[in-house]
Formats: structure tokens, C-alpha cells, sequence
């Protein structure tokens, strides 16, 4: 029998492809509701990307779903203990965009601290004369303080101290085989020039930035948020621009994505925000849906899917 495989989100074109050559698939962003596909269908298999919520309700209306699959890294939108107590497969793809989200992170940290895109609109003004008011400093000797030290966080600390910055860390599980110095989270807010979040949105770290832990930042330290936007009370972030110690915010993602019309955040001038396209660039997107897809495919034939901690591009031909 033909396994039925639900798509909540669009995948890349190949890995769309590979899954119509092998299963029936349905989509949720069709014309088709949501609620009419689950009660009238057999499903299989579900695959999300970040926002499609793999909830309760839902998996309760699919009584014979065998595999849950997560093409990317977060599982926030999954309800990943209701599955597992259902015996049902929950797949993501850990690592595979630890390069490029490490990139987005470096990249917000050098357009903020060196004052770029203001330097570059400037240009673009035709004002070359501003030049002394848009220096901004360097990375090279700063201390950056990553808050998770998991793929995207390993490849982060890689980067920096490639650019000659001391790398501190903070994780709830400290890696005993790793160089860099796992410090008190308050001790790490206190010392870092620059902080980078590379932590899983959980019960544990939701809000973890409050207004009493940015209250410990120094001054002038710039915090990057390429992870997720619930791990920063917002509204405390925007007063620690406005009058405390926060010299920038650069992110890739927000609490509420798209921000709200009259959201401050977004337009803050202290702010650098991207709109969650960390894992969108060309080759990571694709690559995580493949090997997504692949995972799901093996799954559904009765294999065991590829082991969730290697992440293989060379395996997948890609
Ligand atoms: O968790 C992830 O993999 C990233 O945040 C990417 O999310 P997206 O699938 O919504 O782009």
C-alpha cells in the first residue's frame, strides 16, 4: 500500500519531487483545509518546517501516523513528548544548518559592531563626510559569550576565534571535551562584549534573558539572536536599548514572526533584524529537505532513518 504523507509547509523542489516518486502526498497550504485533509485521510507521515504546528490536536486527528518529521533544527512546534508517548517517530535534521545559521550570527555581529549598515546607508545618501561618526570597533579581542554550545554554537565559537575573539560559553550541559571556558550564565553576561544565542526554545530556557539577567550585560555589549525569539523578554530588550547597557541587537528571529505593524524591535535603530532566513540560503535549504525526505522515506519502509546526530552531505550525493 501506497503510504500518504502530509506536507504543513512547502519543501525545496527536488525533495518535493523525490516525495511524489514514492508516496502519496497531501498539502496543508493547498486549497484543501487542514481539519478536511486529517478527517478524511490516512496519514502517514507529517512534515513541518518552523511554523506548522505539529500539536496535540492534531496528532490525535491522525490515528495512524508512524513518523513526524522536522525538516530543519528546532522542534518547538512539535509536540515531542505526546508523539514519542504515542510511539510515533519524531525525525529532525541536527547540524544541518549549523554552517550557515554560524554564518547569519557572525555576519549580524560584524554589520553591529562595526556599524555597517549604517556606514553603507550613509553611502548610499551620498554622504562619504560621516565617515568618523559611523567607525563602529572590531571583533578581533572581544570576548564572545555563547549561550549553547550544540552544533550551531560549536561552529559559532570555530568562527569567532578564527577572527581572534576569546570564546566563553554557557550551556545547560557543559562539554567536557571542548577548550573554551563554560561559565555561570550571570558571570558570562557580565564579562562578554558580545553574546550569541545558540539555545533550543524550551520550558527551561523561555524568557531566559530577562529584564534581570540584561540588566547584568556590560556596557556597550551587543547580544545576537539567531535561535529563537521566545528566549528574550522583548520588551525588556527594547528598554535595555533605550536606556541601559545593550549597544546593539542583531537577530534573525523574534518572538512574533512577521513582527506586529507597530512592533518597536524591528525598527529600533539599535537593531539589525533578518526575517528568519537563516536556513534559507540555497544550499542548506535543499540539503535539509533531502535528507529530511530521505529520513521519512527510509522510515516508512520499515529501516531505520540515517542516526540523528551525523549529518552527511557527502552521503547524500549532495
Ligand atoms: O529550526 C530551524 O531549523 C530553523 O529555525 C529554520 O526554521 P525554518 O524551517 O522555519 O526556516
Amino acid at each position: 500500500m501506497l503510504k500518504t504523507v502530509l506536507l504543513l509547509e512547502t519543501v525545496a523542489e527536488d525533495a518535493d519531487a523525490l516525495l511524489h516518486d514514492n508516496v502519496r502526498v497531501l498539502t496543508a497550504y493547498g486549497e484543501r483545509p487542514l481539519a478536511d485533509i486529517v478527517q478524511q485521510e490516512t496519514i502517514h507521515a507529517v512534515i513541518t518546517r518552523g511554523k506548522g504546528q505539529v500539536n496535540q490536536a492534531l496528532l490525535d486527528a491522525c490515528p495512524a501516523l508512524e513518523v513526524v518529521a522536522r525538516c530543519g533544527v528546532g522542534l518547538d512546534n512539535v509536540d515531542v513528548q505526546a508523539a514519542t508517548a504515542r510511539g510515533i517517530r519524531v525525525i529532525n535534521a541536527p547540524g544541518a544548518n549549523a554552517a550557515t545559521i554560524a554564518e547569519h550570527a557572525m555576519s549580524l555581529m560584524l554589520m553591529l559592531v562595526r556599524n555597517m549598515y549604517n556606514s553603507v546607508s550613509q553611502v548610499r545618501a551620498g554622504n562619504w563626510n560621516g565617515r568618523n561618526q559611523y567607525s563602529g570597533d572590531e571583533l578581533t579581542g572581544k570576548t564572545l559569550g555563547i549561550l549553547g554550545l550544540g552544533n550551531i554554537g560549536r561552529r559559532v565559537a570555530r568562527l569567532a576565534e578564527a577572527f581572534g575573539m576569546q570564546v566563553v560559553y554557557w550551556d545547560l550541559n557543559p562539554n567536557p571535551s571542548v577548550s573554551y571556558q563554560a561559565l555561570p550564565l550571570e558571570e558570562l553576561l557580565a564579562k562578554a562584549d558580545v553574546i550569541s544565542l545558540h539555545l533550543p526554545l524550551t520550558p527551561e530556557t523561555d524568557q531566559l534573558l530577562n529584564a534581570d539577567r540584561l540588566a547584568l550585560l556590560k556596557p556597550g555589549a551587543f547580544l545576537i539572536n539567531t535561535a529563537r525569539g521566545g528566549l528574550i523578554d522583548e520588551q525588556a530588550l527594547l528598554n535595555a536599548l533605550n536606556q541601559g547597557n545593550l549597544a546593539g541587537f542583531g537577530a534573525d528571529v523574534l518572538s512574533e514572526e512577521p513582527p506586529a505593524a507597530d512592533d518597536l524591535l524591528s525598527r529600533h535603530p539599535k537593531t539589525m533584524i533578518t526575517a528568519h532566513v537563516g536556513s534559507l540560503t540555497a544550499t542548506t535549504y535543499r540539503t535539509m529537505c533531502m535528507y529530511t525526505v530521505q529520513n521519512v522515506l527510509t522510515f516508512l519502509a520499515g529501516e531505520a532513518p540515517a542516526p540523528e546526530s551525523v549529518f552527511n552531505r557527502v552521503a547524500l550525493g549532495l
